[in-house]
């Protein structure tokens, strides 16, 4: 059977001078995580959660972990751009490959998730997919719908064939969307085969935002097989 819906709100469309509460509510109106977008001004055109965070994917892990981090999700392009400056505070590790940071993810107690913009073919991941080692293969894809960088985007219909090939070839595996997701985009999405939805103003911007996310995880829970 393909893996349950999960709603992921994501807080860069909450309101940051209450944020606390924002995503208090959210939990209770029935999301079931919270996604956080941590952008540097390099990697996107935009900074979210402050000038420290930098472009490198493998830096900040254990500052994550340590901050409460379940599932640490990083673009596979910026850690094939990253570079032995990028190592973790105090380390001298090297250059790191997408399978030595999930490792490295992974050996700090988190799950580990590696997306791709649009203009990524998919095909860079099955060699990451199909790895040897348990511990170097991702808990999660996550297939951008939208270039990264901003909130209220228009959904990327054209990504999709991604999200099916992936979900052709691996039925159980969780695959995330983000960008541009509602109750307009939810159901090709879910035709697709994605489970993981974030959704920033869809669920932010709503009257009723316990609604949309029981609209979004109700659109993914019909198409599970
Ligand atoms: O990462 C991003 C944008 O880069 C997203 O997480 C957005 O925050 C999603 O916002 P909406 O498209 O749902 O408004």
């Amino acid at each position: 059977m393909s893996p349950p819906a999960i709603i992921a709100p994501s807080i860069l469309s909450a309101n940051f001078s209450a944020l606390g509460k924002d995503c208090e509510d959210t939990i209770n109106n029935g999301a079931d995580w919270l996604h956080i977008d941590i952008m540097d001004g390099h990697f996107v055109p935009n900074i979210t959660w402050g000038p420290a965070v930098t472009a490198s994917p493998k830096r900040w892990v254990t500052e994550f972990k340590n901050a409460g981090c379940d599932l640490y999700c990083f673009h596979y392009e910026a850690a094939i751009s990253s570079t032995a400056a990028d190592s973790p505070a105090g380390t001298s590790e090297g250059k790191t490959s997408p399978k030595e940071l999930i490792r490295y993810i992974h050996s700090k107690g988190m799950k580990a998730g590696i997306a791709i913009k649009p203009k990524t073919p998919v095909d860079v991941l099955w060699d990451i997919l199909d790895g040897q080692n348990a511990d170097e293969r991702p808990d999660m894809v996550l297939v951008m719908t939208v270039e990264p960088g901003f909130g209220g985007q228009s959904f990327m219909a054209e990504q999709l064939p991604k999200v099916k090939a992936l979900r052709e070839k691996y039925p159980e595996l969780p695959i995330e969307v983000d960008g541009g997701l509602s109750e307009k985009t939810i159901d090709q999405a879910a035709d697709a085969g994605a489970n993981v939805i974030v959704a920033g103003s869809a669920v932010f911007g709503a009257k009723d935002p316990a609604a949309v996310i029981s609209k979004l995880r109700e659109a993914v829970e019909k198409r599970r097989s």
